[in-house]
């Protein structure tokens, strides 16, 4: 909307305004949905901003903070032909904060460049230099009342900006600065003592359109619409995960027997030590309720179980209680809060699995019959994802009573939040209504913004991508089933491009339901390659327990592990790693080690939308990077720029030739570098077109720091 009331007739349309200010970026469904960032995150907003006639446009971005202030940062026309503007913003703090584009028509610019042109060519010169005395006239006022502009993300607050272009590298001016600087170009201008050319000059100095940079004169103000941002904690973008099941830490098998005895939180907790000191900053607990007895599962997905099967920890809800109940094998609340308290303690933050569904001993099976749909024989259908059947489980039914329903859920997220957790991965969300999802997220975030929801949705992109908008911060992917290097490349770009305006992607080797033939037949190298992958292309990654022994074994005819613990208890005897007795047992700790410190020695491994690919010359090599300019406190800017290159076949050692963009990495075209490679130690003078051999007598993978 236009600052001044502008009279004309719509017919229907949304009025445009006097500048038109078209296709603004990041903005999700129309504006209707938010789109997304962490505190300080740079993510581009762009526009097509435009006027009539050949006056001068300028642009700005401005993000409006949850306290109202207000933070604008200039557009850079990025091509002129297409009138395409754009600027990389960041916003400090988390909490709901808007954003919209404002076109602008730009007196001073359209000033300078016309009185150059007509002074130069001695056309109305005096004339020309009276109205400049006007245009800065006006400038100084606004220099005196307006908001400075903020300086973008990894560009000095001088930035050169089209047309009114500030003199690059110039510090930005204080305000009694810029003030001085147009008072003294005004007083030259006007003295007539001195030739046309000088004075126009002092009006038109570096330093001039260096203060008018920052505090412009700006007429005929036109916003696009503003539109919502969720800005949110560093996790929701960029994390290490490490799944177990509690249950199975510390789990002892009675050599005579044979009998299990279930492991506790306080054993479970006994693990963590080792989970923080690999470098992981998130715990993802799978289900830690009461399990059903009512077609309980036994071993390998089996519909009979024994008597001493402890079933599905997915089958939730026994007499013992439901989803806000402990499983009593593992210990009462007071262990539960002692377990986090500990996670807390070693810098890990605890995940719980939110499964909305019910075992048919569950406790709102018999006291809310209208949250199941009873069929015409008086049953209730058990729940499915096709092909998979799960027949020790009922699914919700929404529809009867949807607000009843919704309620008792958020009181049971409630439950937990009391108990500290403020991360849930949602198990098949794509199962239950979306509007749930978005009110749910909502309600929370009202109280808790800093809560984390993790949607495990591998199902269409239509619903993983809306799941994402209406809320869900980070999203399952199809990272597992993409090996080669034209697929990786593709979904990754995708992952990276627009999308990440609101969707943000979580990649896992395998799962505890995932286990594909690449990483059944890969064996150490694979794991070794997809944690690497996994860990570097996206912000956040996961692995889940075991992947450090490479387990690897499939259930015959299934994508997934054998003696599976999702259906019994699976001691890792971890007390034996690196000792003799462990044998030729693979141990990727330390691998897992490398690769987190890796992760948080270079800030640009967080971000996603600074993934770019370069060439090679070989099917099987991949090669990446990512780059962040950063600021310290004192406004000193660093480069951290990665660079990873890896041979996706886990099978062979290939050589190939990687074919670099340098300037993508910040370097001057045809210029020599040094990598400093984290996997070997080593050190590497590289170029633009580079040799390199990976693979399986050596390292799959390099993941390399490029220096100055
Ligand atoms: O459906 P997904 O493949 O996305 O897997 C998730 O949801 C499943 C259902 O909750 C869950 O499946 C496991 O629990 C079921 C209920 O106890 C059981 O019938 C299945 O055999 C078992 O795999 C899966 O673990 C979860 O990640």
């Amino acid at each position: 909307m236009s600052t001044i009331a502008r009279p004309f007739a719509h017919d229907g349309q949304t009025p445009l305004g006097r500048i038109p200010v078209l296709d603004v970026h990041p903005v999700v469904d129309g504006g209707a949905r938010p789109a997304k960032a962490v505190v300080g995150e740079e993510f581009p907003v762009t526009a097509t901003v435009f006027r009539e006639g050949h006056d001068a446009v300028n642009a700005t971005a401005l993000l409006v903070a949850p306290d109202g202030s207000e933070h604008r940062t200039a557009l850079e026309c990025t091509n002129r032909g297409l009138d395409a503007w754009a600027a990389e913003v960041a916003a400090g703090e988390p909490g709901t904060w808007s954003l919209c584009v404002e076109g602008w028509s730009d007196p001073y610019a359209t000033w300078a460049h016309h009185a150059t042109v007509k002074v130069e060519a001695g056309i109305d010169v005096e004339l020309m230099l009276a109205e400049g005395g006007i245009v800065l006239t006006r400038a100084l006022e606004a220099v005196a009342d307006g908001a400075p502009f903020v300086a973008a993300p990894g560009h000095p607050t001088t930035e050169p900006t089209a047309p009114s272009a500030a003199a690059p590298g110039s510090p930005a001016p204080t305000r009694p600065e810029a003030l001085e600087t147009v008072r003294a170009a005004l007083t030259a201008l006007q003295d007539t003592g001195t030739p046309a050319g000088e004075r126009l000059a002092a009006a038109t100095s570096p330093a001039v359109r260096t203060a008018l940079a920052r505090y412009p004169l700006r007429e005929l103000v036109t916003s696009s619409p503003r539109t919502p941002l969720w800005v949110e904690r560093e996790l929701a973008l960029a994390g290490a995960w490490y799944e177990f099941f509690p249950r199975s830490e510390g789990a002892r098998q009675d050599p005579e027997t044979g009998e299990w005895t279930s492991g506790t939180f306080a054993t479970a907790a006994e693990r963590l030590p080792a989970i923080a000191d690999m470098g992981f900053d998130v715990v993802y607990l799978t289900p830690i309720h009461p399990i059903g007895s009512t077609h309980r599962k036994g071993p390998n997905n089996t519909l009979e179980a024994g008597p001493e099967d402890p079933g599905s920890p997915y089958a939730i809800g026994s007499a013992e209680g439901g989803h806000d109940a402990l499983h009593p094998d593992l210990g009462d609340w007071a262990d539960f809060d002692a377990f986090v308290a500990r996670a807390t303690e070693l810098g890990l933050e605890v995940a719980l699995d939110l499964a909305l569904q019910c075992s048919p001993d569950h406790p709102w099976v018999s006291e809310h019959p209208e949250w199941f749909v009873t069929r015409a024989d008086g049953s209730i259908a058990y729940a499915e994802n096709p092909p998979k059947k799960y027949q020790d489980i009922y699914p919700l039914h929404f529809d009867t009573d949807p607000t009843g329903l919704a309620a008792e859920i958020r009181r049971v997220i409630g439950v937990w939040l009391d108990h500290g957790i403020r991360i849930f991965r949602v198990d098949n969300p794509h199962t239950k209504p979306v509007e749930l999802w978005q009110w749910l997220i909502g309600d929370v975030r009202r109280t808790h913004p800093e809560t984390i929801w993790l949607a495990e949705a591998f199902t269409r992109p239509a619903m993983m991508h809306t799941l994402a908008k209406v809320g869900f911060q980070q999203s399952y992917t199809y990272y597992a089933w993409r090996h080669d290097k034209e697929e990786l490349t593709e979904y990754c770009r995708e992952l990276a491009g627009p999308a990440a305006a609101y969707m943000r992607p979580s990649f896992w080797p395998t799962t505890h339901d995932i286990l594909t033939p690449f990483m059944q037949h890969g064996g150490e190298t694979a794991h070794r390659l997809r944690s690497a992958l996994a860990a570097t292309l996206v912000p956040t990654y996961g692995i889940y327990a075991g992947y450090e022994h490479c387990e690897s074994v499939a259930r015959p005819g299934a994508e997934e592990h054998l003696d599976n613990e999702k259906y019994q208890y699976v001691d890792r005897r971890w007390e034996i790693d690196g000792t003799p007795e462990a044998g030729d047992r693979p141990d990727l700790s330390g691998w897992l080690r490398m690769v987190n410190d890796f992760r948080r020695a270079h800030p640009a491994l967080a971000r996603l939308r600074n993934l770019h690919f370069h060439e090679t010359d070989h099917r099987d090599v991949i090669a990446y990077s990512k780059r962040r300019t950063l600021t310290d406190e004192r406004g000193v800017r660093t480069e951290d720029v990665v660079l990873v290159v890896a041979n996706l076949n886990p099978h062979t050692t290939v050589e190939a030739t990687v074919h670099l963009d340098l300037p993508a990495l910040g370097l001057e075209p045809d210029s020599t570098f040094t990598v400093h490679d984290a996997v070997t130690g080593e050190t590497w003078e590289w170029g633009a077109h580079q040799y390199v051999r990976v693979g399986i007598d050596s390292t799959p993978i390099h993941l390399a720091q490029v220096l100055r």
